[in-house]
């Protein structure tokens, strides 16, 4: 079997002494697109952020490539090509989104085509400073700049936070295209769970920070028994868009 970019074994990490997130178990292949779904303080951000380097490991490792990353700081885990977008989106205020597809740490290449080309609607706010654009500029921006580092791994954290959800549907493929074309793989974490998996090839769904074994995208978006059961432990849920078709009557 081929060595997949990510490989998260037995991942254990938290704040100071406490460990929020336990013996977690991920991969994520080439040109994968996998979901971190579950509930509010499930661990989903705090294994995101172990990944990167950004949060304390007391157990467990990361591999990208099969190379251990335990010990890298987090700039060197980015020189190791991971892109990181974080759910605050990293952006700097003052700084038109020209500036910003300029930046990238030292020695790193940066190719702003590359997210001129995944966001056709950039170039024309390229003079534009970061602090003016809307939440969904913003997010393409913040997305764009992840690409143009032409990352082997993306890692997004809700994309999604204050955007409408017609900016999510139009952001999320571009990803998926992304992917496809290049090979990238793709680790997210999305609120819109129903958009997430339309997406992506697999899911692992995580709950009181413990992880899941992967499932499918496609039976998860058949079969929602196993998802009711991560998010509210077994409460009915349903998709916010399969909510909203419900009560137009077009589910039964
Ligand atoms: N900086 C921090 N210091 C201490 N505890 C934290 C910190 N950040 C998060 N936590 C705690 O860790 C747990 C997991 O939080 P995390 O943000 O990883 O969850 P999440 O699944 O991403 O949730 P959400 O979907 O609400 O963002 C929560 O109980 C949270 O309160």
């Amino acid at each position: 079997m081929t060595e997949p970019v990510l490989r998260i074994k037995g991942l254990t990490a938290g704040y100071g002494s406490v460990d929020v997130v336990r013996d977690v178990h991920l991969e994520v292949g080439k040109g994968e697109v996998v979901a971190l779904l579950g509930p509010n303080g499930a661990g989903k951000t705090t294994t995101l952020r172990a990944l990167s380097g950004l949060v304390k490991v007391s157990a467990g490792s990361v591999s990208m490539d099969g190379q251990d990353l335990t010990g890298l700081t987090p700039a060197a885990r980015a020189r190791r090509a991971i892109a990181h977008v974080p759910d605050d989106r990293g952006l700097f205020r003052g700084l038109t989104v020209a500036e910003h597809l300029r930046l990238g740490p030292r020695g790193e290449r940066i190719d702003p085509d590359m997210a001129y080309q995944y966001f056709p609607a950039l170039p024309a706010i390229a003079d534009r400073r970061a602090g003016v654009l809307s939440g969904g500029e913003q997010q393409m921006l913040a997305v764009g700049r992840a690409l143009a580092r032409r990352p082997s791994l993306l890692v997004l954290d809700e994309l999604s936070l204050g955007l409408a959800p017609v900016i999510v549907e139009q952001l999320l493929p571009v990803i998926r295209t992304y992917a496809d074309e290049s090979g990238c793989a793709v680790l997210m974490v999305e609120q819109h769970v129903h958009l997430a998996l339309e997406i992506s090839d697999r899911a692992y769904l995580m709950a009181h920070g413990a992880g899941s074994d992967s499932h499918d995208a496609a039976v998860l978006r058949r079969d929602r028994s196993v998802i009711q059961a991560s998010y509210l432990g077994g409460q009915e849920w349903t998709p916010t868009a399969d909510r909203e078709k419900e009560r137009d009557g077009e589910l039964q």
